[in-house]
């Protein structure tokens, strides 16, 4: 892993006239007429929301998952069906759905909702499932050296619904192992058979 650099480089707060002009610019392009009412506020609002959407950049991850407990338990913790919105880096379209990360640690256990705001981090940026995926469980290692992760990540991409190849519905399944899920094929399994319940 790499410095604070390579995580946090938030600039939507800092460049937000810049972006507003480019938005409109947009607008005016693909031939519409920012001029009329519906359209007044719209660089502005699309401003706001990357604020939003994009609020991953500037938080650094590991600091996310910040709070740590020394506690000696040492078998499997699973925090499930954590909802995440992110957007393709190919087509900034949307994509969402949800994330599962198991964990066995070794003296140190994170807050509960530290790992959803790790997901938080990593997720409102531009992304590709598969590096959401391998971030969260680089930086669990990272943050609480587990014996081992284990990240399944779903996954709906609008730029396979709303476009393009057209398949709504179709679900991109990801999944990072590390540590001892990597070795363990029974480990994997029994993960996979929590989460689904
Ligand atoms: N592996 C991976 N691919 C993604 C993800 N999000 C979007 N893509 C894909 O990125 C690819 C970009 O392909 P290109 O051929 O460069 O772009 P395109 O012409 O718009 O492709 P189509 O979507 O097939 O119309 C597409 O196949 C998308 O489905 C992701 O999270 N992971
Ligand atoms: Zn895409």
């Amino acid at each position: 892993m790499g410095g604070i650099k390579e995580y946090v480089n938030g600039k939507v707060s800092a460049n937000r006239e810049q972006i507003e002009y480019h938005v409109a610019k947009i607008l005016e392009l693909i031939g519409e007429d920012t001029s009329r009412e519906g359209l007044l506020d719209t660089p502005a609002r699309v401003t706001r929301m990357y604020e939003e959407i994009f609020g991953g950049y500037s938080i650094d991850p590991r600091e996310a998952l910040g709070v740590t407990f020394d506690e000696s338990h040492e078998e499997l913790v699973i925090v499930k069906d954590i909802v995440y919105y992110s957007q393709c880096e190919h087509h900034m379209a949307p994509f969402f759905g949800k994330v599962h990360i198991g964990y066995v640690p070794s003296g140190h256990i994170a807050g509960l909702s530290k790992l959803a705001r790790l997901v938080e981090a990593v997720s409102r940026r531009l992304q590709v499932q598969e590096r959401i995926t391998a971030q969260i469980a680089d930086i669990m290692v990272e943050v609480l050296g587990p014996h081992g992760v284990m990240v399944v990540v779903e996954g709906e991409h609008l730029c396979m619904c709303s476009r393009g190849v057209k398949k709504p519905g179709s679900k991109t399944v990801t999944m990072a192992t590390r540590g001892s899920f990597r070795e363990d094929a029974s480990a994997r399994a029994e993960f996979l058979a929590l989460i689904k319940e």
